[in-house]
């Protein structure tokens, strides 16, 4: 019997707020120029530091896909709606651009972005910039722009103005010659894409300037995101987005993995919640700067049999795309995220009961 795990309470939550309508979401391609770097190697950092019982002001990067307004809605509710700016290279849709402070910045424009976060006085920055996996493949040198030197551009603006700094790692940090079932922290990591180099990069790059500036870096790696109300920006993962707006809209699903390609996978009101929490989590707490999180475990079987409880004439066929199955074939099935729950208490609410086992 294959393993099936339940994913109902999150396929639920989906189905019921997928009003879907929203446009597909298109990474910009044009060509890069070279960002100006200014900060010495011996820099000492300096900056007016804010007072913790002051709200944060925080901006987000490249927050117009597909977390970004769910994670500038989280953190309004909580830190007011004019402490929170998003900002992209995008035009944001009427509803984003009335939900409060908006702002233009591409991350390779370093002056533009020094810029925003001195005269905003920001404290707290969530750096969501980035060209996902698939995407990435077939446009490398963009990729390797945007998610390289536009990382370099925000952690040097983040120790010099002595911000505390978020940058998401992923899944895709891993590859094929990782422990896949499950995935520890600390392990091999040769991811075999741009986007995988990356974010390794990313990962290695903030842990130094933590132990050499003393910069504020805080890291998740997050599994593949579901969400209803908005769409993914050209990942692996983005089938088990897809499927949810399909068989609304058209009753109909193909399906680019094969149906047995088992990843890791999170709602994504428990991703933003743990991203406000590790960022929330006093320093002493955290043993390292880099965490999985985990919450689910799903195929494309299993999450179209799910989904077909609630829309039973759902019809889903497979249409394999070699790329993007050979990028998940080197991911992560499952992920052990035990260091998260033990340092900072990472909790999901939406969840795997196991109630039918292996076998
Ligand atoms: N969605 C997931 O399943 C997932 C999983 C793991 C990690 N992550 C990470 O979370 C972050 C956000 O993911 P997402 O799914 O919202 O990504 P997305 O692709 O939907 O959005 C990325 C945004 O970056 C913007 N961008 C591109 N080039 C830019 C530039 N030069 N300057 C400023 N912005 C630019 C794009 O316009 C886009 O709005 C990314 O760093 C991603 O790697 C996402
Ligand atoms: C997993 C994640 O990083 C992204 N959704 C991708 O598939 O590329």
């Amino acid at each position: 019997m294959p393993i099936v795990k339940n994913v109902s309470r999150a396929v639920s939550q989906l189905l019921q707020s997928s009003g879907c309508g929203c446009g597909i979401s298109i990474v910009p391609v044009r060509c890069i120029g070279v960002s100006p770097r200014q900060v010495a190697s011996d820099a000492s950092f300096h900056s007016v530091s804010f007072s913790e019982s002051d709200h944060p002001r925080v901006l987000i990067t490249g927050g117009l896909g597909q977390l970004g307004v769910g994670l500038a809605k989280l953190l309004r509710k909580r830190f007011g709606k004019n402490n929170v700016i998003l900002s992209d290279i995008r035009k944001p849709a009427d509803h984003v651009f009335h939900s409060g402070p908006f702002i233009y910045s591409d991350i390779l424009d370093y002056k533009n972005l020094r810029e925003i976060v001195v005269n905003n006085r920001i404290t707290w920055l969530f750096h969501y910039s980035a060209l996902l996996s698939a995407v990435g493949e077939a446009n490398v040198p963009l990729a390797r722009a945007v998610n390289i030197t536009g990382l370099h551009n925000v952690l040097d603006i983040a120790a010099e103005h002595n911000l505390r700094l978020f940058v998401p790692s992923t899944i895709g940090a891993f590859g094929p010659t990782s422990p896949r079932d499950p995935t520890p922290d600390l392990c091999i990591q040769r991811p075999r894409t741009i986007y995988g180099v990356s974010k390794v990069h990313a990962e290695l790059m903030g842990e130094y300037y933590h132990y050499r500036y003393g910069l504020d870096f805080r890291c998740l790696r997050y599994p593949g995101i579901i969400s209803a109300d908005s769409q993914p920006g050209g990942g692996t993962t983005d089938y088990a987005v897809q499927i949810f707006h399909d068989a609304i809209k058209t009753g109909k699903f193909q399906c680019n993995l094969k149906p047995d390609t088992r990843l890791p996978m999170m709602y994504i009101d428990d991703c933003l919640k743990a991203t406000l929490e590790v960022m929330e989590a006093p320093a002493e707490a955290l043993t390292m700067r880099t965490y999985n999180i985990s919450a689910m475990s799903f195929t494309p079987e299993e999450l179209a049999q799910e989904v077909q409880k609630h829309i039973p004439e759902l019809q889903v066929t497979y249409n394999v795309d070699e790329v993007r199955q050979a990028i998940a074939d080197s991911w992560p099935m499952n992920f052990d995220d035990s260091n998260a729950r033990r340092d900072w208490g990472w909790k999901h609410d939406y969840d795997l009961p196991e109630e039918e086992s292996r076998g």
